[in-house]
């Protein structure tokens, strides 16, 4: 496994260590959000083409065998949706939940529609079972209707409360599990994401963000360009 640092600032103490693959949606999610808050990370790269997480060094940290983890000192947290959480805890600054009940709410059910109805539905390996067992028209056809029944409900969820990011005008939750889901959705799905204005223009906004630029997935040490 590789070893980088990210290029977010350094100063914060004990140094985060974040397992990503540079192709996970899950760890986009992550990175985004320490770069949000201004968290520095050691970048360690989990090669998922390679089988790297099957390893039983990594399986130590995640029995599901799935990044991201993130490790603070003593603590290992895995899945996005909780690590997300506990960041929101422990490094409460630059919140990334809304302090307004409803609004809160609005943003887990947007984190929860894209890690619970949405990504594990269009998961490399489910995708390959599905290719093994019933071809690869079958594939791209379950990927594309579960993605756009998501976004569907993602869109009429967020049109009354995005301004311009997915709830108003601070980034928060919604946008960190939206932002990269509409990425893979359109680019390696071919989504039409003019189905989906709002969802199109909150992307576009995270987008325009050093902290979203600074978490692609090209820009990782492990991108194969
Ligand atoms: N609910 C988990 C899902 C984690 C997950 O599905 N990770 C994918 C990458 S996005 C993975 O590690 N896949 C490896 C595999 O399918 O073998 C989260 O949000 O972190």
């Amino acid at each position: 496994m590789e070893q980088m640092d990210s290029p977010v600032d350094s100063s914060s103490a004990p140094k985060l260590v974040l397992y990503s693959y540079w192709q996970s949606s899950c760890s986009w999610r992550v990175r985004f959000a320490l770069n949000l808050k201004g968290l520095s990370y050691e970048y360690r790269a989990v090669n998922l083409g390679k089988g790297e997480q099957l390893t039983s060094e990594f399986g130590r940290l995640n029995p599901l065998r799935y990044v991201p983890v993130l490790v603070d000192g003593d603590v290992v947290v895995s899945d996005s949706y909780a690590i997300l959480l506990y960041l929101e805890e422990k490094y409460p600054r630059k919140p990334l939940l809304p302090a307004d009940p409803q609004l809160r709410a609005i943003n887990l059910q947007a984190a929860s529609i894209v890690s619970s109805s949405i990504q594990p539905l269009h998961m490399l390996s489910l995708l390959k079972y599905i290719e093994e067992k019933l071809g690869p028209e079958e594939r791209q056809a379950w990927a594309h209707f579960h993605i756009e029944k998501g976004l569907l409900a993602l869109e009429k969820l967020l049109r009354d409360h995005a301004g311009t990011y997915a709830t108003g005008e601070e980034v928060y939750v919604a946008d960190v599990f939206l932002a990269p889901q509409i990425a893979v959705a359109a680019k390696r799905f071919n989504v039409d994401m003019s189905k989906f204005p709002t969802l199109r223009m909150t992307y576009e906004s995270c987008n325009a963000l050093p902290e979203f630029q600074a978490s692609l997935p090209d820009r990782q040490p492990d991108a194969v360009q």
